[in-house]
């Protein structure tokens, strides 16, 4: 009973601290997603320059945006040309050379730390042509401590550093306090030359749940078999994890529904569906901010089938009115290939009276598909069914051409970074142009993804490019948002149809 107890509890304290250090990194990972976005926003809007209109738009938009402290126009070996903020450079302690950053897995962004007086921040380069790139300077804060117990902040401290060693944060309620006997968790990104660690007191950790302690050897001395599954539920009830579980028990996880669109009439085709956490005290929590730890977590079937679920019965009556109308949902490859999938697939859309040709199944690929024979018989199987399937995020994501056919899938999603550059990059029109040569040979459909203006309309009509979704037409919607566009739009396009029946009678 003691050794089944001790082993439990230092069992449950590693997990519980191996998933706070996930949440230390997928935060940090954010935060560089969050300044990418924003540096690329801002090239695609001409400010990339030095004139005091585009560094006083630059001052605004850093603003607005908390986690970016500034952001400064560089040469390509990394020199600073001008800040949004000139007085910040006077802070600085150094600036390290180019060939001192570290890129990215992807090799689109150089991740660096700039030292300064009052606290180091993380730099994220990013290029934009013309010898020229800009940088985000990132600050990073002790919201990074926050997610540490209670009982664990007088005896740890959260880092995060470089892979290459360069610290960029540390935080611990007593800066001074030195630990007798730390031990590491420790976690690396696979996307970015990051790293995060919780460095705990080992003594703190022979008391830290240790109520559990009597409990445990109490029920693993009387019940055997039982003790598992009643500790594990004690586990269970602190931490960002059990957030998530309670979130799931009180259905707090919603679909947004955001249209799909024929590019030359703008007439909705369909609509993905993108989850969002509504907490009790009414805000609304972005998928960024809790997707990865469902995934990381195994929350994310449970999650997925019950967005799917409310999903599928908000929309049925529109699904049984418009046959050809298609709902998208996002499915994690690991859930897709796991046991058991296409059956329950089959039963949900079944028991919503939906038909399976009107379900399009997101697979990222942002996440490997390790076991492409496997995934390509899933897709098979699926597609016997009924269900289409289409490939998310392609461009940026993990798929050779050979992964993007091997997978036989219906679909294939064009990444917003693509549509965001086609207007003023030449080599983007190219590609986007071979991805739709090459989606027509594989006799698969093609849409892009966040389609802001009618002129990336124009640009992705003439690559041959047909759906579009995208702010253009609306950002994911709450349902009944979602309804009244819908209603307004079927409207708008029945007032014009005798308009437009009169001219081709004419
Ligand atoms: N496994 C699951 N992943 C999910 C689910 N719901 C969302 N996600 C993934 O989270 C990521 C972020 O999603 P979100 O914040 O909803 O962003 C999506 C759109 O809102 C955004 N978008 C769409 N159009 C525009 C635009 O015109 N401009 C602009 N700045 N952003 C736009 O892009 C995201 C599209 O997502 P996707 O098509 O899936 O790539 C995202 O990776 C989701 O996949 C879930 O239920 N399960």
């Amino acid at each position: 009973g003691h050794i089944a107890a001790t082993r439990f509890i230092r069992d449950q304290q590693t997990r519980q601290l191996d998933e706070l250090t996930e949440v230390v990194l997928r935060r940090s990972e954010f935060a560089v997603d969050f300044a990418t976005a924003s540096l690329d926003e801002l090239a695609s809007r001409g400010l990339a320059t030095c004139a005091p209109a585009s560094l006083q738009a630059i001052r605004l938009h850093v603003y607005q945006r908390s986690a970016v402290k500034d952001v400064r126009l560089v040469n390509s070996d990394g020199s600073v040309i001008c800040s949004a903020y000139s007085e910040t450079l006077e802070f600085d302690k150094g600036w390290v050379d180019r060939a001192d950053m570290l890129a990215s897995r992807d090799s689109k962004l150089m991740l660096f730390r700039v030292e300064q007086f009052g606290g180091d921040a993380l730099g994220v380069l990013r290029d934009i042509g013309d010898d020229k790139a800009l940088v985000a300077i990132l600050g990073i804060n002790s919201s990074l401590f926050d997610i540490m117990p209670a009982e664990l902040r007088a005896h740890g401290e959260v880092l995060l550093a470089l892979k290459n060693g360069a610290q960029l944060g540390e935080f611990a309620l007593d800066a001074d306090k030195t630990l007798a006997h730390p031990i590491d968790f420790e976690k690396s990104s696979a996307r970015y030359p990051l790293r995060a660690v919780i460095r705990i007191d080992r003594s703190v950790l022979s008391t830290w749940n240790s109520d559990v302690y009597w409990p445990a050897m109490a029920v693993a001395l009387a019940l055997g078999a039982l003790f598992g599954v009643l500790l594990s539920r004690t586990r269970r009830m602190e931490g960002p994890v059990a957030d998530l579980d309670r979130a799931l028990a009180r259905g707090e996880f919603k679909p947004y529904f955001q249209p799909i669109f024929d590019l030359h009439t703008g007439e909705i085709r369909g609509c993905e569906i993108l989850a969002r956490w509504l907490r009790e005290d009414g805000t609304v929590v972005p998928p960024m901010n809790f997707i990865p730890l469902a995934e990381s977590s195994g929350r994310i079937e449970a999650m997925t089938w019950q967005l799917l679920g409310r999903a599928l019965a908000d929309l049925q009556p529109h699904l049984k009115a418009d046959k050809d109308f298609k709902l998208s949902f996002n499915v994690v490859p690991k859930h897709m290939l796991g046991a058991g999938f296409v059956e329950t697939l089959r039963s949900t859309v079944a028991a919503a009276r939906v038909s399976a040709r009107q379900i399009v199944l997101e697979v990222t690929e942002r996440d490997e598909l390790d076991d492409l024979a496997r995934a390509a018989a899933v897709v098979g199987e699926l597609r016997d069914y009924g269900f289409r399937v289409a490939i998310d995020d392609v461009g940026v994501g993990h798929s050779g051409l050979s992964r993007l056919k091997g997978l036989g899938a219906n679909t294939i999603k064009i990444d917003k970074f693509f549509v965001d550059t086609i207007t003023v990059d030449a080599s983007t029109t190219t590609i986007v142009e071979m991805l739709v040569a090459l989606a027509r040979d594989f006799h698969m459909t093609v849409v892009a993804e966040g389609v802001e203006t009618e002129e990336q309309v124009r640009a992705l009509i003439s690559c041959g490019v047909e759906e579009g979704q995208g702010y253009l037409v609306a950002a994911p919607l709450p349902f009944a948002k979602f309804s009244e566009l819908m209603v307004s739009r079927r409207a708008a396009s029945a007032a014009a149809a005798p308009a437009r029946d009169s001219a081709l009678v004419a």
